[in-house]
């Protein structure tokens, strides 16, 4: 193993799986702490999705630790702390805790933080974080329903997560190359914030980061790093991916993403035929609507040509209105439990396609679905692609989308691939 990475999020972890596996390293990706003795296929670079991003920050350090412990004893020469790319954390934040937690784990004292992914939209520039041509402050994620963004500025934010400095190393750097970060980031304090405005930049900062123990970013920070292990003649020019097959089978589309691009796809979907229900919080938490109710209106359309996707996806009032009713943490907790039920109850039935919207909701589902290690299959879109869960007798194709990405024509592009 070369890279062993722990994403705060299951979407998350796809998303830099797919990188990985797309700049020819061979990639497994296990959900939730694995085991010393788990099998990993020889893959170059192990990927572990927890489901650590919105738990408490003890918790979330104890469970990366934990991963980061196995994931060195079976050789990782660098560690990967993959969060959002919208820099996604509660109000007491788990990304400096974990950051934190894992420097003192190797004995390192510096690393850098940097959620840019340009192809998605996501740049630093001056420290701040935009979405777009907006700051994060402005954008959707300033109404998440867990993890309100309301500050652009990654130092404050950061700052307020780590007692270790945060420093920055600004663009007018990253724009001189490899050597001038490398220099840059040995007189930095602490974590750096690094700018990166398009693919170039994180290129440059992937060659300076080499030599370093810990990296901690969004995905597309390892768009260079596996360059490094070839420039160092460990890993071959491609060392490739097996093949993906999807299994055959019914399907399912589940959304409990709330953001702004889910719920446009979410209408797009209706609107391109899909049979679309739409599922409110407080309905479930009162028994109103049962699971029951779901796998009756999925059967009702078994003959249609794609999947029937179910939805809890509501604008930021609706929103707000279920967490006034049942808080804000429970009211993801009712949504969660019930798209997973419906989901476990598909699979014993025989389903095994799964395209599900939002990181917390693939969380739950994948949890319920049992699929604790998944191979990395084809990009549906940028940060997206088709899994496939290693189990020998029931294999599950599954698309896990992050809730912020995709093309509004998603659902049906993911469904459509694998006709
Ligand atoms: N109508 C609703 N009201 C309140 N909470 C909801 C509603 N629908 C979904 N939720 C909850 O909102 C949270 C959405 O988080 P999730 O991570 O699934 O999506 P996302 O944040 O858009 O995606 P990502 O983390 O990949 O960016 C989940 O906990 C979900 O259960
Ligand atoms: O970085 C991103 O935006 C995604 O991989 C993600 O983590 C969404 O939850």
């Amino acid at each position: 193993m070369l890279l062993g990475a722990i994403a705060d999020d299951l979407t998350g972890a796809t998303d830099l799986s797919l990188i990985l596996s797309r700049a020819g390293m061979s990639v497994i990706q296990v959900v939730g702490v694995p085991d010393e003795g788990d099998d990993f296929g020889n893959a170059d670079a192990v990927v572990v999705a927890l489901k650590s991003r919105t738990i408490p920050a003890a918790e979330a350090v104890e469970q990366s630790l934990a991963s980061a412990r196995v994931l060195r004893a079976r050789g990782a020469r660098q560690l990967y702390f993959k969060y959002c790319s919208t820099f996604d954390s509660t109000a007491e934040g788990n990304i400096g805790p974990v950051t934190d937690a894992l420097l003192d784990l190797i004995g390192e004292t510096r690393t850098v933080a940097c959620p840019a992914f340009p192809q998605n939209g996501r740049t630093v520039y001056q420290g701040h974080l935009f979405v777009g041509s907006q700051l994060l402050s402005d954008s959707p994620m300033k109404d998440h329903p867990l993890t309100p963004m309301r500050d652009a500025d990654l130092r404050r934010v950061l700052a307020a997560q780590t007692a270790r400095p945060v420093d920055l190393v600004a663009h007018a750097t990253v724009a001189q190359g490899a050597e001038a970060v490398a220099a840059a980031l040995a007189g930095a304090q602490g974590i750096a914030i690094t700018d990166a405005i398009c693919n170039a930049d994180l290129m440059t900062l992937g060659k300076a980061l080499a030599g370093y123990g810990l990296v901690t970013g969004g995905s597309a920070l390892a768009l260079g790093l596996p360059q490094n292990f070839r420039a160092a003649g460990l890993l071959a020019e491609d060392a490739g991916n097996a093949d993906f097959t999807a299994p055959k089978g019914p399907g399912i589309m589940l959304a409990g993403s709330c953001s702004a691009a889910t719920r446009q796809q979410v209408a797009r979907a209706e609107a391109n035929g899909i049979a679309t229900l739409a599922l409110d919080p407080l309905a479930i938490a009162s028994g109103e609507t049962r699971i029951e109710d779901a796998l009756a209106f999925i059967a009702a359309h078994a003959g249609d040509p794609r999947p029937p996707l179910l939805y809890s996806s509501a604008d930021p009032e609706a929103v707000a209105q279920a967490q006034e009713k049942l808080g804000r943490a429970q009211a993801g907790v009712v949504v969660e439990a019930f798209l997973s039920g419906v989901a476990r109850k598909l699979a014993e039935a025989g389903t095994r396609r799964f395209i599900v919207a939002g990181g917390e909701t693939s969380g739950a589902v994948v949890e319920a679905l049992e699929a604790m290690a998944v191979r990395i299959g084809p990009e549906i879109d940028p940060g997206v692609p088709w899994v496939v869960s290693t189990d020998p007798v029931a294999p599950m194709a599954l698309a896990l989308k992050s809730g912020n990405f995709g093309c509004e024509d998603f659902f049906a592009k993911a469904w459509d691939m694998l006709a």
